[in-house]
């Protein structure tokens, strides 16, 4: 049986059929305001799903006096994700990243260098280089595990936060902060991703203590991460994580990444990568362990892999993995990380509705595209708020069936997620091994989605009992 949980529901808005191209129809502040109660109590999703009910895929709404332009669903967002860089690209809109990563990087640089910079974190992630991080990934992931007792009760959010930088350190970082840092730069990464707040994005530079603790954590990682960087280059030492294929890069004019160019790259990596593969994995759990068919399936797979790959799994397994690639796929439609994409549009540009209407979103306009609202149509996602990993098996394929941008959770078209093979890697390690050598039982209610983060998390706790398979349990 499939468990309906309460979540917002999208019916289609009414079709028309005008053609001529006319402005967005503009949400005034008083329909904002209307809709407060609605943010408060339900969260942001509810707020855009009933500006999407009432406008349609197109509108724009005007907030701190900066107009934005929404725009949701695969009919409207193909410029949007694949416009070229001067038309379209995130302008100004990251420069809080600055200070977390250096100005050697990314929004630190200009547009070209910047793309060149892009080009070294794909191909330091190709899944092809995948294949070399599997093993240490599952050795790390057996290691932790291996520390749990028999049985007991864990917050798996509080776990699975501390084994993926765990997994990080050891494939992003490599041994040396591994085997002798990890601790201190654990506590520095969390000051780093703690100075995220909505202030901090609107005013990255304003003196305030948030501010300061990020400035001063990353100074400190700077160091250390540049003394490991040095000390590799200067020894001839070369090792197989992703720190190293970062330092061997090289731009198109034959120069070689610096020191502080290495350091934001890396660090940029672990910011992209952290916190969305460890609530990834968190609401994953919350999910399955709400829904046994589902979980049982899962379980069942690890079974058949299991009686294949006698030896022990390894990236050819993983990739088996439908059934769980499915579970994961299916907890991100329903809960993605990065709930809203946003772009500056550097050149007006036209686009056309399912219904036929045409807008116009003029030059300058931020235009954002949510992904909380995007993943949720009825007429791609059949039932959406029910979770049923099943709606991306070989038989429906919802996804594919609606079309490019359907499936927004790794964003799309050029600046698509990079870490994505990385990812579901890393999560199909974790939950494999816990599906194959515990049982567990959700504890914890579902968690709610706290909205008043930066980047939403599951809320509170996620409190589960585990035993491990074939331990009777004490009395
Ligand atoms: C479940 C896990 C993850 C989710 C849901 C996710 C989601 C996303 C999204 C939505 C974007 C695009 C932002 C935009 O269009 O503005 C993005 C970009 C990016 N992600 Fe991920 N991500 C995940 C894991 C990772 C991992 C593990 C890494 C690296 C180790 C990574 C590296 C990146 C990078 C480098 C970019 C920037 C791409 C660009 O701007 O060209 N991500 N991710």
């Amino acid at each position: 049986t499939k468990i309906a949980r309460a979540r917002i529901t999208i019916v289609d808005p009414p079709r028309t059929t005008t053609t001529t191209t006319q402005p967005p129809p503009v949400v005034n502040g008083i329909a904002l305001l209307r809709l407060l109660p609605t943010l408060s109590k339900k969260g942001l999703p509810a707020m855009v799903n009933d500006l999407y009910l009432k406008f349609g895929s197109v509108f724009m709404v005007s907030v701190f006096g900066i107009k934005v332009t929404i725009l949701i669903g695969p009919e409207v967002t193909p410029h949007f994700f694949q416009g070229l860089e001067s038309e379209i690209s995130h302008g100004n809109l990251l420069e809080f990243t600055v200070p977390m990563f250096g100005e050697a990087v990314g929004y630190g640089r200009d547009a070209a260098t910047r793309i060149e910079q892009t080009r070294f974190h794909i191909e330091a992630l190709r899944p092809s280089r995948l294949k070399n991080h599997v093993y240490p990934m599952i050795q790390e992931v057996e290691d932790y595990f291996a520390k749990w007792g028999n049985e007991g009760i864990v917050d798996l959010k509080l776990e699975f936060e501390r084994l993926l930088m765990l997994i990080s350190s050891r494939v992003l970082l490599g041994k040396e902060v591994r085997e002798t840092m990890f601790d201190e730069v654990y506590t520095l990464f969390r000051e780093i991703e703690n100075g995220v707040t909505v202030i901090s994005f609107l005013f990255p530079y304003l003196p305030i203590p948030a501010n300061h603790r990020r400035d001063r954590a990353r100074t400190r990682l700077t160091e250390i991460l540049s003394d490991v960087v040095k000390s590799r280059k200067n020894s001839g030492r070369v090792e197989e994580d992703t720190l190293q294929k970062l330092i061997d890069s090289k731009y198109k004019d034959g120069r070689s990444t610096t020191v502080p160019e290495v350091v934001g790259l890396i660090i940029g990596l672990l910011f992209a990568g952290k916190h969305t593969s460890s609530h990834t994995s968190t609401w994953t759990g919350a999910c399955l362990l709400s829904h046994p068919m589902f979980l049982r399936a899962a379980i069942e797979e690890q079974k058949q892999i299991g009686r294949k790959y006698k030896d022990g799994l390894g990236y050819d397994a993983m990739l088996e993995m439908d059934t769980l690639h499915s579970c994961i796929k299916e907890a991100l439609r329903m809960h993605p990380p990065t709930p809203m994409l946003v772009r500056k549009a550097h050149k007006h540009f036209t686009v056309q509705t399912k219904q036929g209407k045409q807008y116009d979103i003029p030059e300058g306009h931020t235009v954002a595209s949510p992904i909380v609202v995007n993943n949720n149509i009825p007429y791609i996602y059949k039932d959406p708020e029910v979770y049923d990993p099943d709606r991306f098996g070989p038989k429906r394929q919802e996804d594919k069936v609606g079309g490019k941008f359907s499936y927004t959770s790794f964003s799309g078209g050029r600046h698509t997620c990079t870490g994505e093979a990385y990812a579901y890697m890393q999560i199909k390690v974790i939950w494999s091994h816990l599906l194959s050598n515990f049982e567990l039982k959700l504890i914890s209610p579902f968690p709610k989605t706290d909205w008043s983060k930066f980047l939403p998390e599951p809320e509170g706790t996620l409190f589960v009992r585990y035993k491990r398979n074939g331990c009777r349990a004490s009395t």
